[in-house]
């Protein structure tokens, strides 16, 4: 006879692993002991104080600098360099190639990786529609709205097929109607693809809209995750709700403590404390 014992399910490897990260510029700590599991599927937003080390966290996850300390794996593999695993989208829609139409920017990546003409122009077609861009294929970048560019970037990043898409405020340059907009279409592409998304902004109110989960940063320097919140309010959120305006309450609350903390002003009656869950 022989005895079998049952063997638990291997879990997943997290999308992004991060453990003990520190990053440090000369003798400057911008960011230290990070500690970050982001599940496959799920849009993180890492949201804090001005210069606190978001962008700086976001460049290591795509691999653009190598941590000082500690370790970043993707779906278990140590992340050594830029990878087309990792889609990142900037800011500025200055990455944009201005002398090709819309299509031929979306098309670009499956271009590169040999994709052939007939999957190329179904990839394009599909992501036009998707950011709601086809009417508008056949312009160039600097005949399109600051909205429709972020779009068209938003696209041919996608195009790519990431595991994991990295968005560095990429709404920051929009106005603020655009800006709303373009959270509503994100969600909603989002919910569509279900990719991975770790998002940087430092708009509280678009971290509620967008993300499962909104990790807070500690001001710097060596600023590390001071609290993360649950966001397990129904999509589309409503930001005039009671749930939403008390999460928007307490994220400010903690924001606002580290600005005080980073300039030396007192702090009193903020509610943060390290590393706390909070489920919204
Ligand atoms: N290449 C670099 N060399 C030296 N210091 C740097 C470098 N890059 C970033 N820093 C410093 O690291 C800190 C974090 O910068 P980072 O741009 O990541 O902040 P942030 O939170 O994204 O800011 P913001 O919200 O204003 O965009 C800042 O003090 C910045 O001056």
């Amino acid at each position: 006879m022989t005895a079998t014992t049952a063997v638990p399910p291997a879990r997943p490897a997290p999308a992004l692993h991060l453990d003990g990260v520190g990053i440090t510029f000369g003798d400057f700590t911008a960011v230290e002991g990070v500690d970050l599991d982001v599940r496959n599927g799920e849009f993180v937003c890492l949201l804090g104080p001005s210069g606190c080390g978001k962008s700086t966290l976001l460049s290591v996850m795509a691999g653009f600098v190598p941590p000082s300390d500690g370790v970043i794996e993707m779906e278990g593999h140590a992340i050594k360099g830029p990878c087309p695993e990792l889609g990142v989208v900037f800011q500025s829609s200055d990455a944009l190639f201005d002398w090709l139409t819309v299509s031929d920017n979306i098309a670009f990546g499956p271009r590169m990786r040999g994709v052939d003409k007939a999957r190329r122009a179904e990839i394009v077609e599909e992501h036009l529609r998707l950011v709601g861009l086809a009417q508008h294929a056949d312009k160039r970048p600097p005949q399109l709205s600051g909205g429709m560019r972020q779009r068209v970037q938003i696209a041919r990043v996608l195009a790519n097929e990431p595991e994991i898409v990295l968005m560095d405020e990429p709404f920051g340059a929009l106005d603020a109607q655009t800006r709303t907009v373009m959270q509503v279409e994100l969600d909603r592409i989002w919910r569509q693809r279900q990719s991975t998304v770790v998002f940087v902004t430092h708009d509280i109110d678009e971290a509620i809209v967008l993300a499962d989960r909104v990790v807070v940063m500690t001001a710097g320097p060596s600023a590390g995750i001071k609290s993360t919140y649950q966001v397990d309010l129904p999509r589309p959120r409503d930001v005039d709700s009671p749930a939403f305006v008390e999460l928007r309450h307490a994220i400010r609350e903690d924001i606002t403590a580290e600005v005080a903390k980073s300039l030396g002003l007192p702090t009193a009656g903020t509610t943060g404390t390290p590393e706390q869950e909070v489920r919204a």
